[in-house]
C-alpha cells in the first residue's frame, strides 16, 4: 500500500487491540498476518477426544473401565496432543465465574485495566506480549497474566481490587488447578505403564502454576489477522477453559476448531511434556482465528516443572525399539521464548 506509513511494532503495542475495536481502528501492518486462502479448506471438525478424569480420581470405576480411559488418554495425547477433561469435579459454576471475571476485567474502563498494566518487558500484568523480532506479526488479542504457584511469586499489586471477589474466586481456581494437575500427571504416566508419581516429581515440588486471560476482540477482517499466532506451548501442559470457539488444533496437516463445551477442561500438552515423555506425546501447535462480530474470552493455565530443575525423558519409555529422543533440559520456558519471539519452534533444541 504505497504511501500507507506504519507504526512500528512498539508504537502498536502501546495500544490495546480492544481499545483499537472501540476506536474503529482497523488492522494493519504486522497485525495482517494471514495470507493462507488455502488453508479454509484444510480446516476440518472432528472432536477432540472427551477423556473422564474422575474415574482415576475416585477409585470407583471397575478395573476395565479405568483401563480404557487410560489407553484413550495415550491415544489422544500421542496423536491430538490434547484432551477435553470431563469428570474434573470443578462445579460449573466455578468454571462459569472464573471466565465471567475474565470478562469483567476487560470490560473496565481503560484507566482501571492500566493500574495492572505491564511494561513491553515483563510478563506479568495487563497488555500483549512483548515486542516481537523485527517481521513479526501481532497478534488481535489483549491478555492479562499472572503468577499464582509458588506463592512466592505472585504479585498482588498486580492482582485487581475490582471485581471485588477476584481475588478469592482466583485462589479457589489455582486449588482446583493444583488437583486436577496431579490427577492428570498421574494419569498420564499411568497410561505409559510408568510409575505414577515421576511426572509430578520431574515437575518438582515448585512446580508453577501462572494463568492467563485471553480477549480476543472481534475483528472487522478476520480473513487477515490471527488473535494468537500458531505455536506450541513452553509449559509441562495447559489448561483452558474457553466460552466460544477460535481455537484451533493443528493435526494430520489441517486446523481443528475445539468445539465449544463449557463444562470441560481442555489439557493441552506443552513442548516438556513431549520431553519427558520422549515423544510419546505431542505438544500440538494451536492457534485463535478472529471473529467478525464475536469477542471471546480464555482462561489458560500452565503448568511449569519448578525453575532450574532439570527434567528429561522417563528412563523407562527408552529402549532399543524406542531411543532416547530428547536431552535433559532445564528452564526450557526460556528456551521456548527465545524461539517464540522469532515465530519458531524451540523442540529441536531438546534433542540429542
Ligand atoms: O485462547 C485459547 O483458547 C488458547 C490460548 C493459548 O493457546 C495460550 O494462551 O497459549
Ligand atoms: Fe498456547
Amino acid at each position: 500500500m504505497a504511501g500507507v506509513s506504519v507504526p512500528p511494532a512498539e508504537v502498536l503495542l502501546s495500544k490495546r487491540v480492544q481499545q483499537m475495536v472501540i476506536a474503529g481502528d482497523e488492522p494493519l501492518g504486522p497485525y495482517l498476518c494471514r495470507n493462507d486462502h488455502h488453508d479454509e479448506e484444510s480446516t476440518a471438525t472432528s472432536p477432540i477426544p472427551a477423556v473422564d478424569i474422575g474415574c482415576f480420581a475416585t477409585g470407583n470405576w471397575s478395573a476395565e473401565e479405568t483401563e480404557e480411559e487410560l489407553q484413550k488418554l495415550k491415544s489422544s495425547l500421542s496423536t491430538w496432543g490434547c484432551f477435553q477433561a470431563m469428570g474434573h469435579g470443578i462445579p460449573t459454576s466455578l468454571l462459569y465465574e472464573v471466565r465471567q471475571l475474565g470478562r469483567e476485567f476487560f470490560e473496565q474502563p481503560m484507566e482501571e485495566k492500566s493500574k495492572y498494566a505491564k511494561t513491553v518487558n515483563e510478563f506479568q500484568g495487563y497488555g500483549a506480549d512483548p515486542v516481537p523480532e523485527e517481521g513479526q506479526s501481532l497478534d488481535w488479542s489483549d491478555r492479562f497474566f499472572l503468577e499464582l504457584v509458588p506463592e512466592e511469586r505472585r504479585d498482588y499489586r498486580l492482582w485487581p481490587q475490582q471485581p471485588t471477589f477476584f481475588k478469592k474466586m482466583l485462589e479457589e481456581y489455582t486449588e482446583q488447578m493444583k488437583r486436577v494437575t496431579e490427577i492428570v500427571s498421574k494419569s498420564m504416566a499411568r497410561s505409559l505403564g510408568l510409575d505414577e508419581n515421576c511426572f509430578l516429581a520431574q515437575f518438582g515440588e515448585g512446580a508453577q502454576l501462572a494463568i492467563r486471560f485471553n480477549y480476543y476482540s472481534p475483528c472487522t477482517r478476520p480473513d487477515l489477522v490471527l488473535g494468537l499466532k500458531p505455536h506450541a506451548d513452553g509449559s509441562g501442559y495447559t489448561i483452558i477453559l474457553q466460552d466460544e470457539v477460535g481455537l484451533q488444533i493443528r493435526k494430520d496437516g489441517k486446523w481443528h476448531t475445539a468445539f465449544k463445551n463449557p463444562d470441560a477442561l481442555l489439557v493441552l500438552m506443552g513442548d516438556q511434556m513431549e520431553i519427558m515423555s520422549n515423544g510419546v506425546f505431542k505438544s500440538p501447535v494451536h492457534r485463535v482465528v478472529s471473529d467478525e462480530k464475536r469477542d471471546r474470552i480464555s482462561v489458560a493455565m500452565f503448568y511449569t516443572p519448578e525453575v532450574g530443575k532439570e527434567i528429561g525423558p522417563e528412563e523407562g519409555l527408552i529402549s532399543g525399539e524406542a531411543p532416547r529422543i530428547f536431552k535433559k533440559v532445564k528452564d526450557y520456558a526460556d528456551i521456548h521464548w527465545g524461539y517464540y519471539q522469532k515465530g519458531m519452534r524451540a523442540l529441536h533444541a531438546a534433542q540429542v
